[in-house]
């Protein structure tokens, strides 16, 4: 069944495509321009009641159209409005064309704007039709006024910013709020799209769910809406081994707090029973450092063999603290038809042979291999991906998990979660005082504990990252990946709709 279209996101193409059915069906295109231009007529008067004088830039497509439709009903609020065109608007055309014949005020060429204090800036330069690099004169435009930090809205998106990576073409506009249209889009919430766009506020100018619904894809936005169904259910007939079980490798003596951190953060997310498989060496630390959380020895693969005998164990953290070499490689293969989190050093082991790690995971059907990789682990598995600059963070996750048959957790700010299916979520719930050591373990735990207990890998995946964000909220600012550990809950079902 498709998901409420709430959820999604919608890519500039994708828009464009809208667009066009929404005029085909015979809804007036003119009238969704004038709600879209009086929609930001209302946020500017609503946010910038003080503004000296509004200058709205306008540029040579519908976005454009949108700021002549804010000008004139600026200009006919009171409002000292300077209009500034990009592109001669005798070639303006269609709605856009209507929409600069409908303002009555005084308009002057682009280059003429220059950025004073009480300005409000009204940026209706490109939106979603923006389809190559900004000229040079735009550019100069632009990082003027960004440099002199006059506040700007913008319409749609931030001038410059690519709508479907987040990514600035090679610049863009700054703004303190954006105004879009119906739903956003995949570069207002990735980095650093995100930050550019200010507060981001959807206006339904009135375009129906089904026009939407037709054209949206398998990006989303990362919300208990989706996968809450899910999400474990704990009955009254729970036991703890009904509640799955999962196991962490530990590293050596010098480095096992990161396992038990993952180990501690799995339990919390609802698993009944946790191993820290641990190196003899290390035994003594993490037999005195865990009290709910189990320790056995598994030091090496027939130890593990031997370990995986018992098929009660559910699910496997491997990465934290392990130690980057042969015996994570052995180990990781080894557990090739177990449910794997690969994280942290379980990632840079591969670095050098990837192929081996994907030709083993390849024929799981659906997948139950979670990778997590920060910016620097993603990049020694995927470096082609990484240093592809004209794929989104989206596009680069869906295919290294396409690649790896994995899911791929592509952490960061925009945290991206990616199936080989190509679905993918983009998490926004995660505070920046996650930026700490050891919260990545915490969300290797958490993403284990889920998998233990039956979730599907992806639905996992998301709802761990999702339950990491709620985590750092609960604790606030100042939080260590101990706090963190100790914040994660079990995210029950009634919360989650
Ligand atoms: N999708 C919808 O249903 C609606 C869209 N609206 C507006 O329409 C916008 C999209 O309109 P368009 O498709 O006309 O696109 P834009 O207005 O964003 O830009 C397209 C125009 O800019 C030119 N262009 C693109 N990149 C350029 C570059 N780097 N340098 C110079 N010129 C460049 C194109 O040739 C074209 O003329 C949206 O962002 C939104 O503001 C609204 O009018 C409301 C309805
Ligand atoms: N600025 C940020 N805003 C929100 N979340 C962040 C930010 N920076 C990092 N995170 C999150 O914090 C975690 C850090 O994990 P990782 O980089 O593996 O660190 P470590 O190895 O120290 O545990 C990831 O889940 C990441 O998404
Ligand atoms: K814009």
């Amino acid at each position: 069944m498709k998901q409420r279209s709430f959820y999604h996101l919608i890519t500039p193409a994708a828009m464009a495509a809208v667009d066009r059915d929404a005029a085909r069906s015979g809804i007036d295109s003119f009238g969704l321009m004038q709600k879209a231009g009086q929609a930001v007529c209302a946020a500017a008067l609503r946010l910038f009641p003080e503004a000296v004088r509004m200058a709205v830039l306008c540029g040579p497509g519908n976005n454009g159209g949108d700021g002549y439709i804010a000008a004139e009903a600026l200009r006919l609020s009171g409002v000292d409005v300077h209009v500034f065109h990009l592109g001669d608007p005798a070639l303006l055309k269609g709605d856009a064309s209507a929409a600069f014949l409908a303002y009555r005020g005084k308009v002057r060429p682009f280059a003429e704007y220059g950025p004073c204090s009480g300005d409000l800036v009204i940026d209706a330069l490109f939106g979603a039709g923006l389809g190559r690099v900004l000229d040079q004169p735009v550019v100069e435009v632009i990082e003027r006024i960004n440099a002199a930090s006059v506040p700007v809205i913008a319409v749609d998106l931030p001038s410059g910013l690519d709508g479907l990576t987040g990514q600035p073409r090679p610049v863009a506009m700054q703004a303190c709020h954006t105004v879009t249209f119906m739903a956003r889009k995949p570069g207002h919430l990735l980095m650093p799209g995100r930050a550019l766009c200010g507060t981001v506020e959807v206006f339904d100018i009135g375009i129906p769910g089904r026009i939407l619904d037709a054209h949206r894809g398998d990006v989303a936005i990362n919300t208990p809406g989706i996968w809450g169904g899910s999400l474990p259910k704990l009955t009254g007939a729970a036991y703890k081994f009904t509640r799955g079980h999962l196991t962490v490798f530990s590293g050596p003596m010098s480095a096992t707090g990161a396992a038990r951190l993952s180990a501690m953060a799995g339990l919390k997310a609802g698993v009944g029973l946790v191993t820290l498989a641990t190196p003899t060496e290390a035994l003594c630390v993490n037999s005195a450092q865990t009290t709910a959380v189990m320790v056995k020895e598994v030091d090496d693969l027939p130890a593990l063999h031997e370990y995986l005998k018992d098929k009660r164990m559910s699910a496997f953290v491997l990465g934290p603290g392990f130690g980057v070499g042969e015996k994570a490689r052995a180990f990781t293969l080894a557990l090739s038809d177990r449910k794997l989190v690969l994280d942290a050093d379980g990632i840079s082991s591969f670095h050098e042979k990837p192929e081996d790690l994907f030709e083993h995971f390849a024929k799981n059907a659906p997948t139950h291999l979670v990778m997590t990789p920060h910016e620097g682990e993603f990049t020694r598995l995927f470096p082609d991906l990484a240093n592809e600059p004209a794929l989104g963070k989206v596009q680069k996750a869906l295919a290294a998990a396409k690649r790896a048959n994995a899911i791929v957790v592509y952490k960061g700010a925009d945290t991206v979660i990616a199936s080989p299916d190509g679905r993918a979520f983009i998490n926004e719930n995660a505070p920046p005082w996650l930026a700490t050591a050891g919260s990545g373990d915490v969300l290797a735990g958490i993403i284990g504990g889920l998998l233990a207990q039956g979730m599907p890998a992806f639905e996992a995946a998301a709802a761990g990252v999702y339950m990491h964000g709620e985590a750092a909220l609960r604790v606030g600012e100042g939080l260590t990946a101990e706090d963190l550990a100790a914040a994660v809950r079990p995210l029950q079902m009634e919360t989650a709709f």
